[in-house]
């Protein structure tokens, strides 16, 4: 297969990599998703990091993360072309931004389906394929390290799907870590503001960030410096949620914001918790 395959719909997305394009696979009429990126400027690092993006991709086959369809290389455009699937709600940092405008908050209900399919899709790349409604081969512990509203993409029936594992790491053995702190500031965990590595938990506080900026419309820790804002998360002072928002939707996001990553949840405990449970049961 090759771009030839396939006809371009329209530039749906564009990030610091390149490109997201809606595209129509020509042999059958499917839309898809192609992440297009120019690899010409790239870091001998950055091309790792690529490949290992789409291999962590292919790995990963589970209802709550994008599917991975296939990819392929334009070397004269210096451009490798990743196809996946289209999510026609498009990310959540549109649904946030809609919000705002409207004055409109997101109904409970809505918050706790996206949290429970966010912690299961966590759960699949953390837990190496043995969580519930897995379909992927067992594999090692694969971090995201991105999670944030503009990762985070809704199907056109409101499935929650975590993408763009452009960051994320595959853990090959048991005391390797992923050592550079990359990812969002504004979501960015205490155990790396004190230089601490990124683990499995840095990933549920980035979620209990995302979780909480869902029901406010703004990030948990804020401030006009990186100074500040670290002061700020260091401290982990959350406010408590809008009053229509239940106490334990407010105790489950405090606790995914504890400053402590050895007394943070991880997403088996997360799993346990009523709403979520009874999410998993009713889904199985
Ligand atoms: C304005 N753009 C959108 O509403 C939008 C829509 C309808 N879909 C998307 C993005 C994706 C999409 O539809 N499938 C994807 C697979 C992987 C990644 Cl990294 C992104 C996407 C976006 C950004």
């Amino acid at each position: 297969m090759n771009k030839n395959n396939y006809e371009i719909i329209e530039t749906i997305g564009k990030g610091s990599f390149g490109l997201i394009r809606k595209v129509k696979r020509l042999s059958d009429g499917k839309v898809l998703a192609r992440k297009e990126i120019d690899y010409k400027r790239m870091t001998e690092k950055e091309k790792r990091q690529l490949v290992a993006e789409v291999n962590i991709l292919r790995e990963l086959n589970h209802q709550n993360i994008v599917k991975y369809f296939e990819r392929f290389v334009d070397k004269d455009k210096t451009i490798i072309h990743i196809i996946m699937e289209y999510c026609e709600g498009g990310d959540l940092a549109n649904i946030i931004k809609r919000c705002k405008k409207e004055k409109k908050f997101i109904p409970e209900a809505v918050i706790w389906s996206f949290l429970s399919q966010l912690v299961l899709a966590l759960n699949e790349c953390h837990n190496g394929g043995s969580g519930t409604s897995s379909m992927s081969k067992p594999h090692p512990p694969i971090l995201h390290r991105d999670i944030k509203p503009e990762n985070v993409f809704l199907d056109k029936d409101q499935n929650v799907k975590l993408g763009d594992f452009g960051l994320s790491k595959i853990i090959e053995s048991e005391n390797e870590f992923a050592q550079t702190y990359v990812g969002t500031p504004f979501y960015m965990s205490p155990e790396l503001i004190n230089e601490s590595c990124y683990n499995a938990k840095s990933d549920i506080w980035a979620l209990g960030c995302l979780i909480f900026e869902l029901c406010t419309l703004e990030p948990p820790f804020q401030s006009k410096t990186q100074l500040g804002l670290s002061a700020k998360i260091r401290q982990g002072k959350v406010e408590n949620l809008p009053h229509q928002y239940s106490p334990e939707l407010n105790r489950i996001i405090k606790s995914m914001l504890t400053v402590s990553h050895e007394k943070r949840p991880g997403t088996q405990d997360i799993m346990k918790v009523g709403k979520i449970r009874s999410y998993i049961i009713e889904r199985e």
